[in-house]
């Protein structure tokens, strides 16, 4: 970005950011992502947080129902400006909080179908959905919104498991499944999907056979150890480009000593800092939508795994900030990027 894309003044009067902590502190005031405004306090919003909690597609530990809370209240202490990008997220666009969905704990489908529903209700108003979990059910009635605008869609997906299994106790619609799924729906880019983080004992070999003809490669938790950030990115961009991005981070891709507080933990997996550092790689690609899922608080230490997702929500945000602000026509947004242009409680 050089000074030369900037093509007007920043309007600081329309864009409203987080309150200020140095007059209200952080813990006071009700929880939104970040101490952002709610939806309904901004006339529209180019990025919307929406909670989903729903978890009644776990194999293992429930609890992901009350992960929106739990990252929202582990986010109240990030700041406005974001170093390792250099790009303030609140301010090259308006971010906002919708709150959570109520969705249904005893009917899957129609949960399924409520987060289809407001998801689509939120991108024909122009933002871009990041969801807070849940499980990692709900990733797919997302696709399912995103694939009717966007047809099949390259998923980025950070995660220890597979989630490409066929069914569970014969239920199709599970934390555990929603990939094939999507898959079989046609939602997918087959060729250009990829898990990442990937480990952990699987029910067969097969399991991975079966994952590639779904459309997936696979990049292990341990190709970190031997390959580096550096190189992953690499990979990870050269699968991605060239078509829209959905990224969906479920949070148990992080080793349980950096996120605990999740239903099905492995051993053996990323640090906070790899992960961070990997999701600032997408700078430049066109993400289109985001979920940060299984975040479990009843087995939350210190906010260990709060504190986590809330980061990783930041980097996106910050990614989707610095895409925005480079745009194409979008370009007088640019200077946002460097400036703390909005305004504040
Ligand atoms: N999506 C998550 N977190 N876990 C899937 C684990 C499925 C299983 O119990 O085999
Ligand atoms: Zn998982
Ligand atoms: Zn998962």
């Amino acid at each position: 970005m050089s000074t030369d894309d900037i093509q007007g003044p920043i309007d600081a009067t329309r864009i409203q950011g987080p309150v200020d902590a140095t007059r209200t502190p952080r813990y006071a005031e009700p929880s939104t992502f970040a101490r952002l405004p709610r939806l309904d306090e901004v006339s529209r919003a180019d990025v919307t947080v929406m909670g989903v909690p729903f978890d009644s597609g776990v194999s293992y530990r429930p609890g992901a129902r009350f992960g929106p809370g739990h990252i929202r209240a582990s986010s109240k202490l990030l700041r406005p400006y974001n170093p390792a990008l250099d790009v303030h997220p609140f301010a090259a666009q308006q971010v906002a909080d919708f709150g959570d969905i109520g969705v249904n704990p005893f009917d899957i489908q129609e949960a399924l179908a409520t987060v289809d529903g407001a998801v689509t209700d939120l991108r024909k108003d122009g933002s871009t959905v990041l969801t807070l979990g849940g499980d990692h059910t709900i990733a797919l009635p997302i696709l399912r919104s995103l694939a009717r605008d966007h047809g099949p869609i390259a998923v980025l997906h950070f995660d220890a498991h597979l989630d490409t299994w066929d069914t569970y106790f014969g239920a199709p619609y599970t934390h555990g499944t929603p990939f094939r799924r999507a898959s079989e729906e046609g939602l997918i880019d087959l060729e250009r999907s990829q898990h990442i983080g990937i480990r952990g004992p699987l029910y067969s070999k097969k399991d991975l056979e079966d994952d590639a003809v779904l459309g997936f490669q696979v990049i292990r938790s341990d190709d970190y150890e031997v390959d580096g950030v550096a190189s992953i990115v690499e990979r990870m961009r050269r699968r991605l480009d060239g078509g829209p991005v959905y990224v969906s981070v479920d949070i148990d891709v992080l080793d349980p000593a950096h996120a605990p507080g999740t239903g099905t933990p492995e051993a053996g997996g990323m640090t906070s800092r790899e992960l961070l550092n990997t999701l600032r790689g997408l700078v430049g690609l066109n993400v289109v939508g985001a979920d940060i899922v299984e975040v479990a608080p009843a087995y939350d230490h210190a906010e260990i795994t709060g504190i986590a997702a809330a980061h990783v929500a930041y980097e996106l945000l910050s990614v989707l900030a610095i895409n925005a602000s480079t745009a194409p026509g979008r370009a007088a947004r640019g200077e946002a990027r460097r400036q703390a242009a909005f305004v504040t409680k």
